[in-house]
């Protein structure tokens, strides 16, 4: 065929397709990845277009049907059975009824910047939860809410942490911030969830922390303000507070214009009020809500919002400026204070920290310790320490604790109750000849300036630094002591085992333990109340917690004199008995050099208490440059008692810390070598043992006299030679340790009768 003949376009046509098919087949790898990817972009975007759709409703309403659908919600009902029935039907409907969102609390919620900076906008947020709990609503509430930020703020702010304010060292947390931040460029949020008490209670004391924080010349105007932001919620309960005037919630709202003022205004959410018997769960559940999304906020623009310091109400802010003014500063701002102190004008009571009008300073309450019979601190209205109504006075007499007057208790302990049934006596029996039978154990103060983490009372006690209660009568506390000892002591007539002879003879008590719960030395008067004990011939044993040098230098003469050793160093020291001074440490040295002056005019002891991860490890030497410092007479060595409690539990004591009574004698074997190095005074030996509670006894060699131990008392020559008025010392009064107490023996007194824990008698091995 001529191809000049044939028409042009299908040669072109065909050239194209060839070209074509070519290109497809050297390209085709690079066509189809290109399709795929096209198609990848499309299916994403839909998908992000439905994400954002479903996204919809406020995140407010994420949180609150979250909020109310969790089994938490029901653990929630199930903890706060205060609240009415027919209440939580109410709140069901006004939910429906009212707008979603934050409600109820007072003021309005922050304006926060959306602009920021990239720097700004990359702070990543670090929530804290801090609770005091007396009854445990303010604890449940506080787990709640801790909860609630965990699930809710997985993407967007680090994991919430809580804490008991009964727990930590306040100068950790509330001086400036954590002391550890949880990551370098993390801010920190607090949340305080507290209850109000108008008796002295743990919040007292952390109130008094902040104010001091806030007044101490050496720190900062507001030195925490490196904090992102805070916010306090407060429990109450309208039924016997039933305005913020007559004090609903008034400890919270304390609490927040402290924050506000450390904080350098950093009010982040306004104070929410819950009544613990009608609204709490619904003004709880609208804080939370309110309190996550200004962290989301937060978290989005890097900051607080600028121009809005604090964001209560004009009220708040107005109060606020006020106070900055005016000399009440000085005292707890408190809302409420002025309209209560109208109220109380009005009636015939007169709050003791208004007394003298607004010019006299309030705090601290100086009360005057040289008069009492005539009690004129009653008359001025001056706080009792423990309160019929408190929840201190219900968790004492729960566990057979007798309260005399406001402030001091009695109790009879489970080896009078064993010496009585012939069963065996404590430890005190084997080194200083007192059967437990005939020993009253008594504190005239139930307050401490420490929060051991092996004292079961945490939570409930009253703690404080300085004395600032109503102060009872020596004689009034003396006889109602006598009277509950005796009265208890009766109660067990009837049962199964106790011996006739030794029930009778504990109808007469010879010896009275200065010791149980709280600070003995702390109580004004103590001087007065030795001088009745001795007066009727009872010896007195007085351990103090080596906190109070003024008190225990003006101490007088007692039997048997004892500092609470509870760890060698200052950080150990700390850490276990969480002491409220600030320079307990130079208290401590203190009482100690204390001690060594009063070693050859009375019997002088420490007493460690070993908590296994607490205060054992490593400690030995310490132990010893502390014996060395003050020579003490004695040194008790004892394994802690668990006992149990929740609060214990939260201190974070478990069985784990308990010492085998093996480990106790390791410890005390090392301690002797390492005073044995020193070349002591005298030197020191170990003289005695209970092993059945755990206690060891180290003397000094003043007390091993004719080649024996002299570890006992001579109770009528202690007697004799105090009503003699001369001058005598411990060695005086000594006698002869019992073989069967040596260490090595055991010391269990032959004359009682060893039991299993069924009471059957217990065949030795
Ligand atoms: C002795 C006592 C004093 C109280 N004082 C106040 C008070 O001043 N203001 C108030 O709003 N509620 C007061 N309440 C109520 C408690 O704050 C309320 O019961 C709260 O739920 C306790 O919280 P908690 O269980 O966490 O300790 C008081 C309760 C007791 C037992
Ligand atoms: S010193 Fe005694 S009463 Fe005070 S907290 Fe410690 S163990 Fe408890």
């Amino acid at each position: 065929m001529d191809m000049g003949e044939m028409p042009v376009w299908p040669v072109l046509a065909a050239d194209r397709l060839d070209r074509l098919l070519a290109t497809w087949h050297s390209q085709r790898f690079v066509f189809v990845a290109a399709a795929l990817l096209v198609s990848i972009v499309i299916l994403l975007t839909l998908r992000r277009g439905q994400t954002v759709h479903n996204r919809a409703p406020s995140p407010a309403t994420e949180e609150k049907s979250s909020w109310l659908g969790t089994a938490k919600d029901a653990e929630y009902d199930r903890k706060f059975l205060t609240i009415p029935d027919k209440d939580v039907g109410v709140r069901t409907s006004s939910r429906k009824a009212r707008p979603i969102g934050p409600k109820v609390v007072s003021g309005k919620k922050l304006l926060l910047q959306t602009k920021s900076s990239s720097k700004e906008a990359s702070l990543c947020i670090k929530p804290y939860v801090f609770y005091a709990s007396l009854t445990g609503n303010s604890k449940s509430i506080a787990e709640i809410v801790t909860e609630r930020l965990r699930t809710a703020g997985k993407h967007d702010f680090l994991e919430p942490e809580l804490f008991d304010l009964s727990y930590i060292d306040l100068d950790d947390y509330f001086v400036s911030g954590p002391k550890v931040e949880a990551t370098d460029n993390a801010a920190s949020f607090y949340l305080v969830i507290l209850p109000s008490y108008d008796i002295d209670s743990i919040i007292t004391n952390f109130l008094e922390h902040l104010r001091e924080t806030h007044h101490d010349f050496r720190i900062d105007t507001a030195p925490m303000s490196s904090l992102a932001g805070y916010s306090v919620f407060g429990i109450g309960d309208k039924e016997g507070w039933p305005s913020e005037e007559q004090g609903f919630c008034s400890q919270a709202i304390e609490v927040d214009k402290w924050l506000a003022k450390l904080t350098g205004r950093k009010r982040a959410y306004p104070v929410g009020l819950g009544d613990v018997k009608s609204n709490i769960k619904q003004v709880a559940e609208d804080w939370t809500i309110g309190i996550i999304d200004s962290l989301r906020d937060m978290q989005q623009a890097g900051n607080l919002g600028e121009g809005v310091p604090g964001s209560g109400a004009s009220v708040e802010s107005d109060d606020e400026a006020a106070d900055e003014q005016e000399p009440q500063s000085e005292d707890f701002p408190d809302l409420g204070r002025k309209k209560r102190q109208k109220l109380n004008n009005n009636s015939a009571a007169v709050d003791v920290e208004d007394v003298g009008g607004k010019s006299e300073p309030k705090a601290p309450l100086l009360v005057d310790f040289t008069i009492y019979s005539s009690t004129p601190q009653t008359q001025l209205q001056v706080k009792p320490m423990v309160p019929k109504e408190s929840p201190t006075y219900a968790a004492l007499t729960k566990q057979g604790y007798t309260i005399i007057g406001t402030h001091s208790g009695v109790k009879i302990c489970r080896w009078t109750k064993s010496a009585l049934r012939g069963r065996g006596s404590c430890y005190k029996n084997s080194f200083y000849g007192i059967a437990s039978h005939l020993c009253m154990e008594t504190t005239p103060s139930l307050s401490c300036s420490n929060k051991c983490v092996f004292c079961w009372r945490h939570g409930t006690n009253p703690v404080s630094t300085t004395w600032r209660w109503q102060v009872d009568d020596p004689q009034v506390i003396f006889d109602g002591a006598k009277a509950g000892h005796y009265k208890k002591i009766k109660m067990m007539r009837g049962v199964p085992g106790v011996r006739a002879e030794r029930f009778e003879e504990a109808m007469k008590i010879r010896h009275c333990a200065l010791s149980l719960v709280g600070e003995p030395i702390f109580y004004p008067h103590i001087n007065e109340f030795v001088d009745l004990l001795h007066g009727e011939r009872i010896s007195s044993f007085l351990v103090c917690n080596a906190q109070h040098p003024d008190q225990l230098q003006n101490l007088k003469r007692v039997t048997q004199l004892y500092v609470s050793i509870d760890a060698s160093n200052k950080d150990s020291l700390r850490k276990i008995d969480r002491p409220l001074h600030r320079d307990f440490w130079e208290r401590f040295q203190s009482c100690l050099d204390i001690l060594r002056t009063k070693r050859f005019v009375q019997r002088t002891v420490f007493r460690l208490t070993l908590v296994k991860g607490f205060n054992v490890d490593d400690e030995v030497e310490g132990y010893a440059d502390l014996i060395e410092k003050a020579l003490p007479c004695f040194v008790e060595i004892k394994g802690v008692t668990y006992c149990g409690t929740t609060s214990a539990a939260g201190a974070g004591l478990t069985m784990q810390n308990v010492p085998f009574y093996e480990e106790v004698v390791e410890f005390v074997t090392s301690l002797n070598v390492a005073l044995e190095k020193r070349g002591l005074e005298g030197g020191y030996g170990i003289a005695a043992e209970h092993a059945h509670s755990c206690c060891i006894l180290m003397a000094s060699k003043r007390f091993f006299i004719d080649d024996k131990w002299c570890t006992l008392i001579n109770y009528d020559k202690f007697f004799k030679l105090l009503e003699s008025g001369t001058e005598f010392g411990p060695e005086d009064y000594c006698a002869p340790t019992p073989e069967w107490a040596y260490f090595g023996n055991g010391g269990f007194d032959p004359r009682d009768e060893r039991v299993d824990r069924k009471g059957r008698p217990k065949i030795e091995s």
